[in-house]
């Protein structure tokens, strides 16, 4: 093969010669990659043989069962939900394939009505508990594969913001008592969607439904969710495993049973995802997409994520995509830490929407202003037939130009892109594009010495709110016996060393009807009196 033409100019047959030699294609699950607009060069690829070769072999490691998140003691297997037999221990490839069998068997018949609410009445809604990949999976799976008039619409707390609470429950109103409702975490400890289960589970009490015959749990097998929902006999419980993380569930129960209970192909889901995994593990870059995605990232911004990932679908199915793909990669590779303990503030920014929206949005910025950032532009070819050419206009030739067009008009301006295009987009080929990502997030993370399957930062801000709102009963406990008291003496009656978190609190407070009221002026903190009622 002739040496790739680098990167620089508008030579068209020095961009095609590089479109040419840099395209990826897999004709059985008709997926194309394109990484030709970014600035991979021939050195590139020469000097990424080491490093990548280390990178193939963690990642074989990693689905041979080794520790891969060596800090939290544990197996990174989501590889294997999609190919038990590749499981180290027969046990779990056993408990894997036995569940899949039962979110199959619920979703179906729930929607056949063979399993229903209480008094017999079919299932109307879903109402899904659920945050991070808990949440955002399931979300992904709604928005990407649902049809109009299939399964059951779905509902979503995915916070603790009660006006997002109050809004869902009044829209599910007297459908609650046929609500099938789905609680899940992980870790079944995370306080979001146990504060979302127990306004649920009042709600449904209030208006006369049975919670228990409700109420599914996906969680680890003796978590407290997983104890509640078997000493309380919920009506199912799905097990999400140890060596599962969140923002890689969505090949779990967590992303399974909503496809079930849309009526979508899950077993296809899977069998795209398992394709994919099988043509990511090929140990040679130029021949593996995900090598391909992982390396034009490297390149892009200096293996130090100083260009921000751009996540352009043009398609309106996958509009979560973005947010989705926001959480695995930045969740997994913005680490303040490396493997060895050294401070790297590693990461990689992810952001998007969807074309051509997005063309009458931020592209301005994209083709004249700071050049941070690549695109992932995802096409698909195969367009709906529902939708006509009308007096010679059609709707998806104008999509397809307006890629066509952004992408041109980057590269004009040296901006950088990569391409992902599907022949037809569905269960199957939203599998394939998860297990890309999966697995360029992880040789990605190995490139740059990052344990890309904890998450240590989040930990550290939920125990920082946990420190808030025990300030907080502190806070209500002393002014409980009605004395008025500044700030400076609340501070120093509780011996705070900052009473800045106390104003926060006690303007929320003050903002309710929780009995606290204030004299003095807002804008002076220093001279406000706070008073419990
Ligand atoms: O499923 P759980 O344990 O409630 O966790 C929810 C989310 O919280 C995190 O642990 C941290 O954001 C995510 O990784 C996870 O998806």
């Amino acid at each position: 093969m002739s040496p790739l033409p680098p990167l620089n100019g508008q030579d068209s047959a020095a961009l095609w010669e590089r479109f040419r030699q840099l395209l990826w294609h897999d004709p059985d699950l008709a997926l194309w990659l394109d990484v030709s607009r970014m600035a991979l060069e021939e050195q590139d690829l020469e000097r990424f043989q080491a490093p990548f070769a280390h990178a193939f072999a963690a990642m074989e490691g990693l689905e041979s069962g080794a520790i891969a998140n060596a800090d939290e003691g544990r197996q990174v297997g989501h590889y294997w939900l999609r190919a038990p037999e590749l499981a180290p221990d027969p046990a779990v490839a056993a408990a894997i394939a036995a569940e899949v069998d039962r979110l199959e068997t619920f979703g179906r018949d729930v929607l056949a009505g063979t399993v229903t609410a209480p008094g017999g009445r079919p299932f109307t809604d879903v109402l899904w508990i659920g945050i991070g990949g808990s949440g955002l999976g399931p979300l992904l799976m709604l928005r990407a594969l649902a049809r109009q008039g299939v399964g059951l619409p779905f509902h979503f707390f995915d916070n603790v913001d009660p006006d997002g609470m109050a809004r869902t429950l009044a829209a599910l109103a007297d459908r609650l008592t046929t609500t099938l409702v789905i609680v899940v975490s992980k870790s079944g400890g995370t306080p979001e969607p146990h504060l979302g289960m127990v306004q649920a589970r009042a709600r449904v009490l209030a208006t006369g439904g049975d919670w228990s015959a409700q109420a599914v749990a996906i969680t680890m097998g003796g978590s407290h969710l997983d104890q509640e929902a078997k000493a309380a006999g919920w009506l199912r419980r799905f097990d999400m495993f140890d060596w599962v993380g969140g923002r890689t569930s969505i090949t779990s129960a967590v992303g399974l049973l909503p496809a079930a209970l849309i009526g979508a192909d899950l077993r296809g889901f899977l069998e795209g995802a398992a394709a994919m995994d099988r043509l990511t593990r090929v140990p040679d870059l130029r021949a593996n997409p995900a090598a391909l995605l992982a390396a034009s990232w490297h390149v892009a911004g200096g293996g130090q994520g100083r260009r921000d990932m751009v996540v352009l679908p043009y398609r309106d199915r996958l509009e979560v995509f973005s947010r989705y793909l926001q959480q695995l990669v930045m969740e997994s590779l913005g680490k303040r830490l490396d493997r060895d303990g050294v401070v790297v503030h590693q990461g990689l920014a992810v952001y998007g929407n969807k074309g051509s929206t997005d063309q009458h949005a931020y592209v301005q910025q994209l083709r004249d202003g700071l050049d941070n950032f690549f695109v992932t532009f995802i096409e698909v070819l195969e367009d709906p037939a529902e939708i006509p050419t009308i007096d010679g206009e059609c709707p998806a030739d104008f999509l397809e130009g307006f890629l066509q067009g952004t992408r041109a008009a980057l590269a004009e301006q040296a901006r950088q892109s990569i391409t992902i295009t599907l022949r037809r987009f569905d269960a199957r080929g939203l599998g394939a594009l998860i297990g890309l990502f999966e697995r360029a997030v992880g040789l990605y993370g190995e490139l740059v010495n990052v344990n890309a399957y904890h998450q240590p930062g989040v930990e550290a801000g939920k125990q920082a709110a946990a420190g808030i709102l025990s300030l907080q009963s502190r806070v209500e406990g002393l002014l409980a016996d009605g004395q008025p008291r500044s700030l400076a003496a609340i501070g120093a009656e509780l011996e705070l060393e900052a009473v800045e978190p106390v104003f926060w609190l006690l303007r929320h407070l003050c903002a309710n009807n929780r009995g606290y009221g204030a004299k003095g002026d807002w804008g002076q903190p220093d001279g406000l009196v706070f008073h419990h009622t």
